[in-house]
């Protein structure tokens, strides 16, 4: 044990002579103007010297060398490291590529999705727990507990109990703030999550405040971004690969992101599965008309065809007709159709200037149906509005004569390429400049539903559930073929197994049709009266005539009447 000790002492000693004696000896002797570790010590640790020389005389132990030992260890290690930022700065410049994106961009949720996802195999030990937000339709496909009998053994309905939704989400698990590094295709990645403030204006009044930002930046050895962008495509392709068969549904972000411009000037609001074309009880003529219209527009070759004549590639259409009879439906079906995102503008958005309809309309995607709801009700506004309200004012409402004017602004460079929907419950109230040739190319009326409408909506009410429409993505994403799935338009019922059921469905149906008028009611109001027995046709049938009389009497005049109807 002594041999070892010398032996330490020795190696240490010569390592980081001291210029004096050191065992059995008092360091403290060494001569004026000489140096040793442990005078040194001392003007850092007051009584250093003594503890030194208790230890050394009682123990034998030379506590200088274990503290020299240490602090050349941390000088070597914040040299290496000086050394290393130094090198790593320099391997980044000549040797790395990288590619940053700002969370303001939807690719940063699409990364730390899929990171998120690849997490979840790597087992990383830095992570950052969220609690998801789940729409009713996501959590429709997952495991969710249901009861198996809806009475309990008294024959007392058991109510549906959700107290606890929250403690049992799971949640979800991404890449901690700070620097991460994983393998991806053969790929060695780092990431770097950095959460920055930025001063960001408040309302517009001048006033700012800090905001923060994160920023995410990836990189890669080599001197291409080649395997980044792939990543990022991967990423984004992970991520639509679970919205295929959904609906985004998107509105103008509020008006201090909207400043921005950018993709970030709309936010989706929600994401449904899609409408099956199907569902919505039309004319198969109207319907088809309007889905080879879409179709031919789409089309590239189309766009091509435009441009070689130089006319403005624009296909707007005018949905109208009374309230509940479709027209919103239609759209979101004609959205799943085509695989379309549906941007939705309300007109009664007090914040939405004329410029800022232009701008929006220039954040759109390539391909996107924008949706102008009720725009008849902007007019009325403008009857009422007084004549000389400035441009300034934010708290004004639109009008047609914007929404005109808007359209012209953004012609340049704005909707070419999208699907523009319209709808009105009063066409005749609408502007004739909004609704010429070049704005509106397709006008789609919709009305109160007919006999075979009334027993199609009675058909599909108590039809088996509608299998869920896939929608067939082209095999190479980059095709720019966009080519829509066929799309079953004519109503199949699913065998359900009982034989005669199926038949005797269709007889209810045709007998249900004939109780209520033709053209009298939406098809909303049908459905309504419908939903309320959605399990019982018979009954459905039976109380038909009665609810067609208490309704004619609320539409004759009577007025609104809460409770009718049922
Ligand atoms: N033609 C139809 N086929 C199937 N369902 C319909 C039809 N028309 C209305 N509905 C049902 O009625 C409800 C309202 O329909 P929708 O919003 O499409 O009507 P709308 O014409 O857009 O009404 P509004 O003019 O008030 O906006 C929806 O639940 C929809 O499923």
């Amino acid at each position: 044990m002594k041999g070892l000790k010398i032996g330490l002492n020795s190696i240490l000693d010569s390592a980081f002579p001291t210029g004096g004696p050191v065992n059995g000896s008092d360091d403290t002797n060494v001569q004026a103007g000489g140096f040793s570790p442990s005078t040194l010590l001392e003007t850092f640790i007051p009584g250093y010297s003594h503890i030194h020389r208790i230890l050394l005389v009682n123990f034998g132990f030379d506590v200088t060398l274990v503290v020299s030992f240490g602090a050349a260890l941390w000088v070597s290690a914040r040299i290496l490291k000086s050394v290393w930022t130094v090198l790593a700065g320099l391997m980044k410049s000549y040797f790395m590529a990288e590619i940053t994106v700002s969370s303001k961009d939807e690719i940063h949720g699409h990364l730390i999705q899929f990171l998120a996802h690849q997490y979840k195999i790597s087992s990383s030990r830095r992570l950052m727990a969220e609690t998801p937000s789940k729409s009713a339709w996501e959590l429709d496909n997952e495991d969710t507990e249901s009861p198996e009998t809806s009475t309990d053994a008294t024959g007392q309905i058991k109510w549906l109990n959700f107290s606890n939704q929250e403690a049992k989400s799971q949640p979800r698990f991404t890449p901690a703030i700070g620097s991460h590094n994983f393998w991806f295709d053969g790929t060695y990645f780092q990431l770097k999550r950095k959460e920055v403030s930025v001063l960001d204006e408040i309302g517009g009044g001048g006033a700012a405040a800090f905001k923060d930002k994160e920023v995410l930046t990836l990189s890669c050895f080599g001197r291409s971004t080649d395997s980044i962008k792939r990543l990022i495509q991967h990423a984004k392709g992970h991520y639509h690969l679970g919205h295929k068969a959904k609906t985004i549904i998107k509105r103008p972000a509020p008006k201090d992101l909207r400043r921005f411009g950018g993709r970030g000037s709309w936010v989706k609001i929600a994401e449904r599965p899609c409408r099956p074309m199907k569902t919505v009880v039309l004319d198969e003529a109207r319907k088809m008309d309007v889905l080879a219209d879409i179709n031919e527009y789409l089309n590239p070759t189309t766009a091509r065809w435009y441009a070689n004549r130089g006319i403005p590639y624009r296909r707007g259409y005018l949905f109208y007709g009374p309230p509940g009879t479709g027209k919103t439906s239609l759209t979101f079906a004609l959205a799943g159709v085509f695989g379309l995102d549906i941007h939705v503008v309300s007109l009664l958005e007090p914040t939405l200037t004329e410029e800022e309809l232009g701008m929006l309309f220039t954040n759109l995607p390539a391909r996107c149906i924008v949706l102008l709801e009720d725009i008849d009700t902007a007019g009325l506004i403008r009857v009422e509005a007084p004549e000389e309200t400035t441009e300034s004012d934010d708290k004004r409402d639109f009008n047609v004569g914007d929404l005109t004017k808007a359209f012209k602004k953004a012609r340049v460079a704005s909707h070419e390429g999208r699907v523009l929907v319209m709808t009105t419950n009063h066409p005749e109230k609408l502007d004739e400049a909004l609704i010429r040739p070049g704005r509106v190319d397709h006008q789609v009326p919709f009305s109160h539903a007919s006999q075979t409408q009334i027993k199609e909506l009675f058909e599909r009410m108590y039809t088996d559930d509608l299998p869920t429409t896939k929608i067939v993505i082209a095999p190479d994403s980059q095709s720019d073929v966009l080519t829509p799935p066929m799309t079953p338009i004519s109503v199949e019922f699913e065998k359900n197994g009982h034989g005669g059921e199926e038949s005797e469905l269709e007889d209810i149906a045709r007998r249900f049709s004939k109780k209520v008028p033709e053209n009298m009611f939406s098809p909303a109001e049908i459905q309504g009266f419908l939903l309320k027995r959605k399990t019982e046709p018979r009954k459905a049938l039976e109380e038909v005539g009665e609810w067609v009389r208490g309704m004619e009497g609320i539409k004759k005049g009577v007025g609104r009447s809460f409770g009718e109807g049922r």
